[in-house]
């Protein structure tokens, strides 16, 4: 869609009111602009990063209200109203988030509802917003001299600021933080892990949702010429989410297509049911509910799925061969003191999964951690992770305490990790999931990224990336959906993507898992590569052989406590730890 078809429906869409198109598609088109800007932003934020919105036409109001109060009430530039309008936009959603998205669970949603009954109330009720008359007589907009009273004059207006938006989306998902916003609707756990904070960027999209509806509101203000409480109320609010549903709320497009649909049907069936059921009522409401069940149901993906599916999947050009490398860190020195695990201890209610652990780890080291289901070696390397907090004990890296700390900050530190449990997202490719590492090594905030100032940073992130895929053997399947993998290059992609961190230790949790034997002896190759390069590791493996053929040093857990540590040869010859795994008495 990007190279080609954009530009062009860009250009149909602006050039529009200059051809011999009724006036009625005209106004038609500029609510379709309206609603995609609004339905974009749930893009971004139902769609892409998992957060749901029943208070978008609120924050719409905002834009709209403050238009109209600015320029017919204290006769302010239409400009400065649209500073403030986005201003109080964003200083709302500041507070919705910030006191919402820390929490799991169904917060947002409802405080959106909250926001946006209370808004509508307000509006209706105060006095000096006209209660439920609303402001009447909003001047036009003048752009340059220019008089955009007219729906078509104003149609340039309203497709400019969508096409940018859709235009700063695109950019936005194809980048540094865009790849952080995507990886939030999978989880909190692998972002931090990459060094993400993913309330951060929750609030960054949750911000920008609200300022797209804002903007959106400001246009309406000038399209309408008077703003009164209805469009705004919390029914509206689920349109919008509607809207983006039907659409497609994955894709940019999906947005447009969305308000399209419904923009164009609900004029249709607000005269043509009445006719048919032989009395007036919105009862497109109701058409609109079977529908959205039956889309639901039958393309969950929403309509664009179905347009989707017949473009090309972009590939990523490969344009960074020459880019030059990211900084890395400089690794400890060989034998230096890394990670100390004292007498760490996790209770789960009466369940003592960790129960006072103590080892070392060194530069250069590679350590087993091996133990029967449930002994309680997933549960360490969440500890060491700042994944769980401690009941007990600490954790100490090169000399300080982590242990307390968030996961990201143990991630800045120079511990990387994969988990049990492949940790990824799907729908992007191989090469695009590695660069996720690489997020703590670049600095491109959202606004240059939308802007796509950060190509550059970009080309070195992916070189990087294209580097570490090729390193773990998967060179020929960076392109591929990580969804489409197989479990054992999952997990390799995974490695790739913690190596992408540039860490001093990396902490893997089952990598042989799923994996052919040759694939084994060219991973262990590969790890063994890493520790002559100055990387320790300590690795969880129900693989035996893999494992002694190894590591230099082994720690045995069994229910939750440390059996024994030793060198492989000394753990094979432990009567106590055959008697573990074989489940008889030592
Ligand atoms: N979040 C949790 N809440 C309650 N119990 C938990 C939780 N996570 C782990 N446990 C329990 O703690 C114990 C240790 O689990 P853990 O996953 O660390 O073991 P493991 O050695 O990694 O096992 P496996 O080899 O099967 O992965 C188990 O009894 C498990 O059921």
């Amino acid at each position: 869609m990007r190279r080609f078809a954009f530009p062009i429906f860009a250009a149909v869409m602006l050039l529009l009111p200059a051809l011999p198109v009724p006036d009625f598609w005209i106004t038609q088109s500029n609510y379709i602009g309206l609603y995609a800007l609004v339905a974009l932003g749930l893009v971004l934020l139902t769609g892409v990063a998992g957060l749901t919105s029943f208070g978008q036409a609120a924050f719409v109001g905002v834009g709209a209200y403050t238009a109209a109060f600015m320029t017919v009430k204290m006769a302010s530039s239409p400009w400065l109203a649209l500073l403030v309008g986005v201003g109080l936009a964003v200083a709302a959603a500041l507070l919705l988030g910030a006191i919402t998205l820390r929490m799991s669970g169904h917060y947002l949603p409802l405080a959106t509802i909250a926001w946006g009954l209370a808004l509508n109330y307000s509006m209706a009720n105060m006095e000096w917003l006209g209660k439920y008359d609303g402001i009447l007589n909003i001047p036009a907009l003048k752009v340059l001299g220019w008089d955009l009273g007219t729906g078509r004059g104003l149609h340039v207006m309203i497709w400019l600021l969508a096409l940018l938006a859709a235009w700063g989306a695109m950019n936005l998902l194809d980048s540094r933080p865009g790849r952080a916003i995507r990886a939030l609707k999978n989880g909190a756990t692998m972002a931090e892990a990459m060094g993400i904070s993913t309330f951060r960027y929750k609030l960054v999209v949750f911000i920008l949702a609200a300022v797209l509806a804002a903007v959106s509101g400001w246009l309406f203000a000038f399209f309408q010429r008077t703003v009164s409480p209805s469009p705004f109320a919390i029914g509206k609010g689920i349109e919008y989410l509607f809207i983006a549903v039907l659409g497609g709320v994955s894709h940019v497009w999906g947005a447009f297509l969305g308000a399209a649909v419904v923009k164009l049907t609900e004029d249709q069936l607000q005269v043509l049911l009445p006719k048919l059921i032989g009395t007036s009522g919105n009862f497109e409401t109701i058409v609109f509910g079977i529908v959205l069940v039956l889309v639901l149901k039958y393309a969950p993906d929403g309509l664009w799925t179905f347009i989707g599916k017949r473009l090309p999947r972009p590939v990523r050009r490969k344009d960074w061969d020459n880019a030059p490398p990211l900084e890395s860190r400089d690794k400890p020195a060989q034998g230096e003191l890394l990670l100390q695990v004292q007498a760490v201890r996790k209770e789960f209610g009466g369940l003592v999964a960790v129960n006072d652990v103590s080892f070392e780890i060194r530069a250069g080291d590679i350590v087993g951690l091996i133990g029967p289901n449930g002994a309680g070696k997933s549960t360490t390397f969440n500890l060491v992770t700042g994944v769980l907090s401690l009941t007990a004990g600490d954790v100490m890296w090169r000399g300080e305490r982590i242990s307390g700390l968030p996961s990201r900050t143990i991630a800045r530190r120079g511990i990387s990790r994969t988990f049990q449990h492949v940790k990824m997202i799907p729908e992007m490719t191989v090469l695009e999931n590695v660069a996720l590492g690489g997020y703590l090594r670049g600095h491109t905030g959202t606004a240059r990224a939308m802007l796509r100032l950060d190509r550059d940073e970009e080309k070195r992130l992916f070189a990087e990336a294209e580097r570490q895929v090729a390193r773990i053997g998967m060179a020929d399947r960076m392109h591929e959906l990580a969804g489409n993998l197989a479990l054992g290059p999952q997990r390799l992609m995974e490695i790739a993507r913690a190596l992408c961190t540039d860490p001093a230790l990396l902490l893997l949790d089952e990598p042989a898992a799923g994996l052919r034997h040759k694939e084994k002896q060219a991973l262990a190759d590969v790890l063994r590569q890493l520790r002559g390069e100055g990387m320790s590791l300590l690795l969880v493996e129900h693989d035996m052989e893999f494992v002694m053929g190894l590591t230099d040093r082994i720690v045995v857990m069994e229910f939750g406590t440390k059996l024994m540590e030793g060198t492989p040869s000394e753990v094979q010859a432990s009567p106590a730890v055959r008697a573990a795994y074989l489940g008889t008495e030592h």
